[in-house]
């Protein structure tokens, strides 16, 4: 079974810590949505998890072996892939050369035909099939992000981190990123969910980890971390889009 065990996780840069001891366990194909408001500490945590930040203390287990030493490359290797909030497609190489580019870093000697076929695959359910010859400077944002979630399939980690794979995405295409995400987590992936955009947490969730100034305040099912009163403080005054969440403003429950 997959797990990830994350254990008193601290950084500090320069004197200002940002995380304070997170800790959590994800077991199996659980679909866990990392919010908090802006700077609560979600990149970062992210970034510790990928390897592209050394944590000042604490371990990261993936499927039982420590991860947290490891270079980034390895740590994919390992199981864990990520999306950035900025996407990193390569411009200068078209849409299949994209998704080449992990499979191929993952294991050198892959079957090009195989490699081909998937390729095409996940293209066509990310219904950008048509575009396999362009390059990746030709696509609009939200193409970028779903092209960007097709290299991650092509990778096919244990432990997916989408970092705000719905930003800048066009209403048209959220149902796609939505069918993606389920199907990763139905194939049995664990799948980590940064957003702000609270109704699709909501929607996908069935866990919610809430960050606030570095520290994990709530850990538990949306309809018990919604009325939580820590995380109805944290967000109080904060612009979220809060609709068809439920999540509660001090005002309202005091009403
Ligand atoms: N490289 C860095 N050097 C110094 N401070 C940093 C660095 N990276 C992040 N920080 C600070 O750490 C805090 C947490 O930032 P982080 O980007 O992890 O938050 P976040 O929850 O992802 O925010 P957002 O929702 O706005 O993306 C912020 O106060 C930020 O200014």
């Amino acid at each position: 079974m997959i797990t990830l065990d994350v254990k008193d996780i601290r950084k500090k840069f320069g004197s200002h810590e940002v995380l304070k001891g997170v800790s959590f366990r994800i077991e199996g194909p659980e679909l866990v949505g990392l919010i908090g408001p802006n700077g609560a500490g979600k990149t970062t945590l992210t970034n510790v998890l990928d390897g592209a930040i050394k944590p000042d203390g604490g371990t990261i287990r993936l499927n039982g072996t420590r991860i947290d030493p490891l270079h980034p490359y390895e740590i994919a290797r390992a199981g864990l892939g990520r999306t950035f909030q900025v996407t990193r497609a390569f411009r200068r190489m078209t849409v299949l050369e994209n998704l080449y580019v992990p499979a191929m870093a993952m294991d050198a000697s892959v079957n090009r035909k195989a490699m081909e076929e998937k390729a095409n695959e996940i293209l066509a359910f990310l219904t950008i099939d048509h575009l396999r010859n362009e390059y990746g400077r030709a696509l609009s944002g939200g193409q970028q992000k779903l092209l960007e979630l097709g290299r991650l399939l092509m990778l096919d980690p244990d432990v997916y981190i989408l970092d705000e794979p719905f930003a800048g995405v066009h209403p048209s295409l959220m149902a796609t990123i939505y069918k993606w995400i389920e199907r990763v987590n139905g194939e049995g992936k664990a799948i980590i969910l940064i957003s702000h955009q609270m109704e699709s947490i909501f929607t996908l969730c069935r866990r919610l980890l809430v960050l606030n100034f570095g520290d994990l305040i709530a850990d538990g099912p949306p309809a018990l971390v919604k009325n939580d009163p820590a995380v109805i403080d944290a967000y109080l005054g904060v612009e979220e889009d809060m609709s068809g969440t439920g999540l509660l403003t001090r005002e309202a429950t005091h009403a």
